[in-house]
């Protein structure tokens, strides 16, 4: 019954253009936390894993020939009834019995609870390294069996390719068919891969893949419409993905809340002429400008403001042009926009020149991604400041959130080991709710302390130290940067120092190279530098040495601008049980506190200078460097508020028009 509501449409999605209502919202938010107490109940969970097993036994008493019998059986029975619980356990066993065959991996118990809480559609809480990708096959072949055709997302190619290569044979082994979509896969390739009972992709793929079939079908997306274009082949040429049926979200908070701050933007290219002329006289304007006398930065929306003097100035430069400069709102925007450009996207953090190009580097995962730019002329700004040549500027065709998007799935879940701090915007911009599953084996990780220096130069001297003396214990350690530029300095220091080491950026994010250096990244004595790339999802296998000198050390150099991305970071170390350690050695002149409460800081710096090591002004360091970025994190739950009532309202008007996005 389930199956053929799913399958009810051609493009079967959940479609929302109205914003939810007060009342409508407490009746979701109540919803959703009884289904918390309820479903995710840790008696039910733990009742579910007991039954896996007790089914599991049964199982192992058959041929192979009864086996397969019964998994036939059991498929027909869950596409005409859907997942019911009755039927999931003897399903969850028959993944776990083909998983011990095929990968030779069992799942834990706390895994099959964390399976049965993803078919759900909750999402759930695993710490870092208790072998989620493992855990996402439960759900994924279950729901593909029921008759769903599943998307699995990671936060990167690298994971996907990955998880798909690994996970594939299991799947065979049931008799459902995965593929994996890339970024740079040709149309016919992702039509075949969607095709498949299970994808695995990253978030962003799938959304502009989501955006193209929408562009595609553009209003004709009513049932009979849908019936008539599979009829003249019209639907079979354009259309991509099978609708919005089944996602599990790796890394949900990743994914669902970091992420859902940019909307993503399909476009075409527009008129460049009359455009390049504007942004060039607009960045000329703006490097004229003197901060204080004409602009000041806001420092709680990086942005800048004019000051009435810059407005002035502004206004007699402009009285020699013509066109849009005579417009003074375009005018300013134009220059503000430009000192954005000049003062608030930095080379080697958010992006870097690859041939003559700007490519944009990911915040959230460290990786460029040569195929986006940036709207509104942002991305031209860019070009001209570094002096590389101009690329067209673009038209938007069609725009949508993650947030938007992912509520359109008729089943969302996902898990992270980092999502309880949003579990309330979860609720609130999904519908879905928090589950948290206890490790497998309790942790061993350590914390060996936090400190923070008055400057940069004292930072990576004591980073730099510390390197040393952990590798004369022969422990492999891990350093994260925030920024490329800071990797490559860290690099510089440890040349220096005759420290041999790795490093892993943007730069060379080849799979291969990627794959590599992770791979020798647990080995004895290894030190290996990287920014967000090694943050989330990266598995560092530790050799039987490293195992016993105390495993893996992690070094945080930086604050990210949240604590979730931090302890991402320091997830790579103890999994599993395994021995492991941390510590983070940050300072004053990080990014996040630059513009954060001046004088405070300069107050923290002196005492810092004086009394290094004293326990009241490190204390006081820390909590000042913890409110910045509260701050932060407060700035950008905003902002997507912001952006998600902006996106309700621009579909209402849109929908007057018979446009859908
Ligand atoms: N049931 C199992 N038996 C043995 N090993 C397992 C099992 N489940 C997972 N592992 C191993 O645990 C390691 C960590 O797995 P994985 O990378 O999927 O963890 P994760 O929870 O996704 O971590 P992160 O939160 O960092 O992404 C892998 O090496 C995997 O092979």
């Amino acid at each position: 019954m389930f199956a053929l509501l799913a399958r009810g449409t051609r493009y079967p999605q959940r479609m929302e253009w109205e914003e939810r209502r007060f009342l409508d919202r407490v009746w979701d938010r109540s919803a959703s936390f009884l289904r918390r107490w309820s479903v995710g109940a840790s008696w039910r969970q733990r009742r579910f894993a007991a039954a896996v097993l007790d089914a599991e036994q049964e199982l192992k008493g058959l041929e192979a020939n009864a086996l397969a019998e019964d998994l036939q059986s059991l498929r027909y029975a869950l596409r005409r009834d859907g997942p019911l619980d009755s039927l999931l356990a003897r399903a969850f066993a028959h993944v776990r019995l083909k998983s011990v065959e095929i990968l030779g991996l069992a799942h834990y118990p706390v895994q099959l609870r964390g399976g049965y809480l993803l078919t759900q559609g909750l999402l759930v809480e695993m710490d870092t390294g208790e072998g989620k990708t493992l855990t996402a096959t439960l759900p994924a072949a279950v729901m593909a069996l029921s008759g769903y055709q599943v998307q699995v997302v990671t936060v990167n190619n690298y994971l996907a390719e990955r998880d798909c290569e690994q996970m594939s044979p299991l799947f065979a082994g049931l008799g459902l068919s995965c593929s994996v979509v890339r970024e740079d896969s040709e149309p016919p390739e992702r039509q075949a891969a969607y095709a498949c009972d299970i994808t695995y992709c990253t978030g962003k793929t799938l959304t502009f893949d989501y955006l193209k079939d929408r562009i595609a079908m553009q209003a004709r997306v009513r049932p009979l419409h849908m019936f008539m274009d599979s009829f003249t082949g019209r639907w079979q040429r354009n259309v991509l993905l099978p609708g919005l049926q089944y996602v599990v979200v790796d890394e949900a908070d990743s994914v669902l809340i970091d992420e859902a701050r940019t909307p993503l933007i399909i476009s075409a290219v527009g008129d460049s002429e009359s455009e390049e002329a504007f942004y060039r006289q607009a960045m000329e304007l703006a490097r004229q400008l003197e901060p204080e006398a004409h602009f000041l930065r806001d420092p709680d929306v990086r942005s800048f403001d004019l000051t009435r003097g810059g407005r002035a100035y502004l206004e007699a430069a402009a009285t020699d042009m013509s066109g849009l400069w005579r417009n003074t709102y375009r005018r300013e925007e134009a220059v503000l926009q430009a000192l954005s450009a000049l003062y608030l996207f930095n080379r080697d953090q958010h992006y870097i020149v690859a041939d003559e190009k700007i490519v944009i580097v990911d915040e959230h995962t460290g990786r460029s991604m040569p195929d986006r730019s940036w709207e509104r002329g942002m991305h031209q700004l860019i070009e001209i400041k570094e002096d590389v040549p101009l690329s067209p500027p673009r038209l938007t065709l069609a725009k949508i959130s993650f947030q938007l998007f992912f509520q359109r799935y008729l089943r969302l879940a996902g898990m992270s080991g980092t999502v309880r701090e949003v579990g309330r915007e979860m609720r609130g911009v999904y519908k879905v709710s928090v589950v948290r599953v206890p490790p497998h084996r309790p942790s061993q990780r350590r914390c060996l302390g936090r400190f923070v220096c008055a400057d940069a130069e004292q930072k990576w001297e004591r980073v730099v130290q510390r390197i040393q003396t952990l590798l004369t214990q022969q422990r492999p350690v891990l350093v994260g940067t925030q920024s490329i530029a800071n990797a490559d300095r860290l690099s510089a220091y440890l040349h220096e120092a005759g420290v041999v080491h790795q490093v892993l950026h943007a730069r060379q994010d080849e799979a291969e190279a990627e794959a590599n250096i992770v791979a020798r990244a647990g080995q004895e004595g290894q030190v290996t530098i990287a920014t967000n790339m090694a943050g989330r999802g990266t598995d560092i296998k530790l050799s039987a040495e490293v195992a016993t000198a105390g495993g893996l050390h992690v070094i945080l150099t930086e604050r990210h601008e949240n604590r979730r991305i931090d302890r991402q970071l320091i997830g790579r170390c103890g999994r599993q049980g395994e021995p492991g350690s941390w510590e983070e050695i940050s300072s004053l002149d990080d990014e996040l506190v630059k513009h954060f409460w001046a004088p405070v800081r300069d107050v923290l710096r002196t005492g810092l200078r004086q009394w290094p090591e004293r326990a009241v002004v490190q204390w006081s360091a820390r909590v000042y460097y913890r409110l910045a970025q509260i701050r932060v994190e407060r700035q950008h739950r905003r902002i997507r508020a912001r952006l998600l009532r902006a996106e309700f309202k621009l579909r209402r008007s849109l929908s007057f028009s018979g446009r859908m996005e």
